[in-house]
């Protein structure tokens, strides 16, 4: 498998059962570079979504995964991690922002170098995320979160601009508008990678591009069509929509031109 440079090849790791499976894949396979060096821990802000999540509480959950993250930062692996149903739980309803504060402090205590804040069941408006993340930074510095969005109400990319206004500097998002958790009823994917770039383009926020360090839109935005296609579906990204329905009329045009 060969790691391309600048991208990152998380593990999720749920407990130390996945720690020691990850060690033995990296101990057989003996790759250089491995591949991984980085794992992903999760929790959340509600015992409800840990309890389906995971099958423990939110306290045991930390407890389990203090030695997980220990043993990866010993072996020089980097961890990541995520906070759960940060604006709204499935089970529970309401989340106290304070909750949010104290599991992210709890992850960034335990070495996570960046914890990511998930709108799991993509309720969050713009004023929600704000004062989430206004109570989250009384414990653990801006620089170190991130935001996971799920765009199930259509909202997502105005949170993610709640969220930069915020200092928030790292937008997790997927091409397509892949994913979703399915341990969160009615959730949907991330929201779309095509829609934050297409919203990001004229805003005073520059994006860490790739190779020259600018970004392909269109590329993004056929990987998002070609990707949903092998899955048997189609792209959910707005702008991805938009712009593949713009090329399509313009090569009709031109196609009745002839
Ligand atoms: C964590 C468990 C396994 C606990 O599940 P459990 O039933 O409590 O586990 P257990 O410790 O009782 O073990 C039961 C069996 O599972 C095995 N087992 C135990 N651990 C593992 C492991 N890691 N890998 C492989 N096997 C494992 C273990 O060995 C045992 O096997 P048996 O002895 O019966 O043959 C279960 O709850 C689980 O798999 N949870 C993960 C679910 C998941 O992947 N959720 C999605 C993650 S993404 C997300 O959460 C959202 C996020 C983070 O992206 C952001 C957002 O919010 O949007």
């Amino acid at each position: 498998m060969k790691r391309l440079p600048g991208v990152r090849y998380p593990v999720l790791v749920p407990n130390h059962k996945g720690l020691e499976n990850l060690f033995k894949l990296l101990d057989e396979t003996n790759l250089q570079p491995p591949v991984t060096d980085e794992i992903s821990i999760f929790t959340a802000a509600t015992d409800a979504f840990t309890r389906a999540n995971l099958n423990t509480t939110v306290a045991e959950s930390l407890a389990r995964l203090e030695p997980v993250a220990r043993a990866a930062l010993d072996r020089g692996l980097r961890v990541r991690g995520y906070v759960s149903v940060v604006i709204a739980c499935p089970y529970s309803g309401a989340v106290d922002f304070k909750r949010v504060r104290e599991v992210a402090k709890a992850l960034a205590d335990m070495g996570c170098y960046e914890i990511s804040l998930g709108d799991t069941v993509g309720k969050g408006t713009p004023e929600k995320v704000t004062k989430m993340i206004e109570e989250v930074k009384k414990s653990v510095p801006v620089e170190k979160l991130a935001v996971h969005f799920h765009d199930t109400y259509g909202t997502a990319v105005a949170n993610v601009f709640a969220a930069l206004a915020q200092g928030v500097r790292t937008i997790d998002s997927s091409v397509g508008g892949l994913g979703g958790c399915p341990y969160s009823p009615g959730a949907t994917g991330n929201v779309a990678t095509e829609d934050v770039l297409y919203a990001l383009k004229d805003s005073k926020y520059h994006v860490a591009g790739t190779h020259n360090g600018t970004i392909d839109l269109d590329a993004m935005v056929n990987i998002g069509w070609w990707i949903s296609e092998q899955l048997g579906r189609e792209s959910v990204s707005r702008a991805g929509r938009a712009i593949r329905a713009n090329k399509e009329r313009e090569e009709n045009d031109k196609r009745a031109k002839l």
